[in-house]
């Protein structure tokens, strides 16, 4: 989390593996860019792009300005602001397979120490495709410079591992080149405003805490809906499909803000702890009860918002006879004292009709025998919705009269939103993870011990899908809400989805 007064930070060079990628250009570059503005970058600060595209600095430069231009939250004031960032970037060609090129980088570190005449914080983002992680892992780890813990630090990318097999064995690497509090695994949802204010709703006010259980609550629907097809990216989500993609990570992850017990303070290991104690506690689904517990879906051809779209099966990078999902709905239940029996619903999907991720957590109805018949017309239980984007909000329905002289009710809702409240001006996810990797802070990200209880929340459907294909893919239409089978998983519990 972004500290609380502008501390100052150490001396730091950040390396970004990667540093020619998309994830460079769209989110690395212009969340730094923004730390640049808000004056959250040290004096001594270095970043460092790598690659084997031909780059040198300058085109390197021109090229991230494209992607501040582009993807910035903020443009205001851009010459000036670049100028004073754009001299703290360079670019280094480098084949990440080659061992031999390691040593420039600590070469690198050495000079801007001796530069700047003390000892540097230093960085490796590995923005890079997964099967290059473990080399580079290999590569950095056998540097001397990697073996000061307090000061060196590598992030790793999502998504961490295929399954909960290969996550194992990357930890495992990772744990033999570098300590745990060395490793930020990222995952960008936690870096989320409105995500990490979930804590702050649940355990900074004592009106929802008392309530915040299986005595009062209904049900809990996490929603993360997009818009977007494949945009390009068929050879990594062909292998990924939805539930790895979203589920095993974003979506576990907001469900654990959502469920978790109160820390007794904010220190990255007792938040980590209460949170992993989450998916411990989420009851394994046996094989023969996956098909009532999940769903998932493929989308084909058809318009969405008035543009025709290919269906998954025609992107590029795709089978013509793929059975990866872009839909994956589940239902969950976390068996402790608190849950005991609330079914947490959870979907995700491509080529739905809007881009939205949000939070119902619907209460159980008030009896409503003393309101005449006809007031009751109209009558809905309390919902607590939490808008984690595009809408940044919390809203809980609540029963008003209707103004009158008849006894009426009607559902309204009482609004907090960021947007009236804070102007709109809130950091990006990337701004704070790279300032809390900056300042050492782990809080928000993922622990060895917390992926591998996350995969095994999803490996029994994982598996039951790998074993029996789908027979009716495609099954849903671009622009509607997933197959059908998605609305008959919370209709069976008496419930629907959730968005408005
Ligand atoms: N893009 C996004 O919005 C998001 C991406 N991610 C994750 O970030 C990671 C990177 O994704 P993205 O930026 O989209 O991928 P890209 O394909 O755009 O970039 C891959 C980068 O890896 C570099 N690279 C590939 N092979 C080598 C090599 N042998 N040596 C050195 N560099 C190499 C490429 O550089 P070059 O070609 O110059 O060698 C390029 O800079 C992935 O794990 C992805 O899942 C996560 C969330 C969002
Ligand atoms: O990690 C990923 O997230 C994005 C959605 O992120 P959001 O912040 O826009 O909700 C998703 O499109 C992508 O497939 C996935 O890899």
């Amino acid at each position: 989390m972004i500290p609380a007064t502008n501390q100052r930070l150490s001396a730091t060079v950040l390396f970004i593996f990667g540093g020619s990628g998309d994830l460079n250009l769209r989110k690395l570059t212009p969340a730094l860019y923004n730390l640049t503005i808000d004056n959250y970058l040290p004096e001594q600060f270095a970043v460092v792009g790598l690659g084997r595209s031909d780059y040198t600095d300058e085109t390197f430069r021109e090229r991230l300005l494209e992607g501040v231009r582009q993807f910035s939250r903020r443009k205001d004031d851009l010459d000036v602001t670049w100028d004073r960032f754009a001299p703290k970037i360079s670019y280094l060609q480098m084949d990440a397979g080659n061992e031999n090129a390691y040593g420039k980088l600590a070469d690198y570190v050495s000079a801007r120490q001796t530069e700047w005449g003390m000892h540097a914080n230093v960085i490796f983002y590995l923005a890079v495709a997964p099967q290059l992680v473990p080399g580079i892992a290999t590569n950095l780890g056998n540097l001397p410079l990697c073996g000061d813990k307090q000061n060196v630090r590598i992030v790793v990318e999502k998504p961490f591992g295929h399954d909960l097999k290969t996550a194992r064995e990357l930890n495992a690497l990772l744990g033999g080149l570098f300590a745990e509090e060395q490793i930020y695994r990222i995952d960008h949802y936690l870096g989320k405003e409105t995500v990490q204010n979930i804590l702050a709703l649940r355990f900074a006010n004592s009106l929802f805490e008392p309530i915040w259980n299986r005595r009062y609550i209904d049900y809990v629907q996490i929603t993360a809906s997009e818009t977007v097809g494949l945009e390009g990216r068929g050879g990594y989500y062909e292998g990924s499909g939805a539930l790895r993609d979203m589920i095993q990570n974003h979506l576990l992850q907001v469900l654990c803000m959502v469920a978790t017990e109160a820390p007794v303070n904010f220190d990255a290991n007792e938040v980590r702890n209460k949170k992993v104690d989450v998916l411990h506690a989420i009851r394994r689904i046996r094989p023969e009860q996956v098909n009532d517990m999940a769903v998932r879906g493929q989308y084909g051809p058809g318009p969405i918002n008035g543009e025709e779209r290919p269906g998954y099966r025609q992107e590029e990078g795709v089978k013509p006879d793929s059975a990866t999902e872009t839909f994956a709905a589940i239902k969950l239940y976390v068996d402790n004292w608190r849950w005991e029996n609330v079914p947490f619903y959870l979907r995700t999907g491509k080529s739905l009709p809007e881009k939205t991720t949000v939070i119902k957590i619907k209460f159980k109805a008030a009896p409503d025998f003393a309101f005449p018949d006809e007031a009751t017309k109209t009558w809905k239980s309390n919902r607590l919705s939490i808008g984690i984007q595009p809408a940044m909000d919390i809203r809980l329905r609540i029963q008003a009269k209707r103004p009158g002289q008849t006894l009426a009710l009607d559902p309204v809702e009482m609004v907090f939103s960021y947007k009236t409240e804070y102007a709109g001006q809130e950091p990006e996810a990337y701004e704070t993870l790279l300032l809390d990797v900056m300042t050492g802070d782990a809080t928000l990200f993922m622990r060895a011990d917390q992926v591998e209880a996350a995969w095994q929340v999803v490996t029994p459907i994982l598996d039951a899908w790998a074993a029996e294909p789908p027979a009716d893919f495609p099954n849903y239409a671009p622009g509607s809400w997933g197959p059908q089978a998605a609305d008959e998983l919370v209709g069976k519990d008496g419930f629907r989805w959730e968005t408005k």
